[in-house]
């Protein structure tokens, strides 16, 4: 265990097996030399020495987020436990030929508020009905009125694979991602920066695939060294909330011209079909949330906004 005095998190040990501890006090920190994060290739499947997660970099709304999840997993078990591989997979769902819909279970959120009293397994089942590929759900409980039983009522009631959508900052997130039934767990670079390779191979070593997000061509090239199989393009600037649907087209574009040949999703700001002709043709997917939830009849929301 190393101690840290800046507002980092440090890891010690092997992930699993690694330790949060958020810093107190201000002295040097592995910021200033540099955070060091072993390759998966040097762990044979555990980190064997020391990870440096410093939450504290990350700005705006999703700063404040991340911070309450890191004390919300603070003294949280780390061991990931033995693999639990899914029966549905993500990424399979999304492979297949068209643009396929990720629908979100999304009852609230920070850019909107309260958006709509779903339940959530009514909700999953109406996208199911509309043609959604995979359902998202939401479980962090202060900003997007998500929870643990909201992801176990619709791994339990539809057939689709499921994504646990939450703000991964810990080891046991992934764990009781698997143990809930999900079949992925949401892994984003703006967050886990360099230390996102270690998480997407504990999701991998659990048997849960991993939407590896990001939102610039600096994180595109993280998620690519990590060996992302999907990643995902969010349109929504997490610090800012703005949307920009032009992000999605050109950091697709961009993966594919690195040779990416996994899976793309486009993520955010989705409302109507014409929305979606920019990454039509492009992206393997897109993840829908406020406008399907908020819409009157969930099921013909999800086919109309993805009817050619
Ligand atoms: O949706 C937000 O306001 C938000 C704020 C801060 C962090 C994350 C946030 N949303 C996560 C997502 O990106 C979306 O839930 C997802 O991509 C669907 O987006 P949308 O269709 O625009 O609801």
């Amino acid at each position: 265990m190393r101690a840290c005095n800046c507002s980092c998190v440090i890891w010690t040990g092997p992930l699993p097996g690694a330790r949060l501890i958020p810093a107190q006090a201000n002295t040097a920190c592995a910021r200033q030399g540099g955070p060091r994060y072993p390759r998966p290739h040097d762990r044979g499947g555990a980190v064997k020495s020391e990870t440096t997660l410093d939450f504290s970099r990350v700005p705006g709304v999703l700063g404040r987020i991340v911070a309450e999840r890191v004390v919300d997993y603070q003294g949280a078990d780390p061991a990931l436990g033995e693999p639990w591989p899914a029966a549905r997979r993500l990424e399979a769902a999304l492979a297949a030929p068209g643009l396929a819909l990720i629908a979100e279970v999304k009852r609230a959120s920070p850019s909107q508020g309260a958006i709509a009293p779903l339940d959530p397994l009514a909700a999953a089942l109406a996208y199911q009905a509309g043609g959604a590929a995979a359902i998202s759900v939401l479980t962090e409980p202060r900003h997007f009125g998500g929870d643990a039983q909201a992801l176990r009522d619709v791994v339990g009631g539809v057939t689709l694979p499921a994504l646990r959508k939450d703000f991964v900052v810990h080891p046991a997130m992934l764990r009781e991602a698997a143990d809930w039934g999900a079949s992925a767990a949401l892994l984003m670079v703006s967050v886990l920066g360099e230390a996102t390779a270690e998480f997407l191979e504990g999701a991998h070593h659990l048997g849960l695939d991993a939407l590896v997000e990001v939102h610039d061509e600096r994180e595109l090239d993280v998620a690519l060294a990590a060996g992302a199989r999907i990643i995902g393009v969010n349109n929504r600037d997490l610090t800012t909330l703005h949307i920009d649907l032009e992000v999605s087209p050109r950091l697709i574009r961009r993966a594919r011209e690195a040779g990416f040949a996994g899976v793309l999703v486009a993520e955010s700001g989705y409302r109507t079909p014409a929305d979606l002709t920019g990454v039509r043709g492009l992206a393997d997917a897109v993840l829908v949330g406020t406008s399907l939830a908020g819409s009157a009849n969930l099921e013909r929301a999800a086919r109309d906004l993805m009817a050619l």
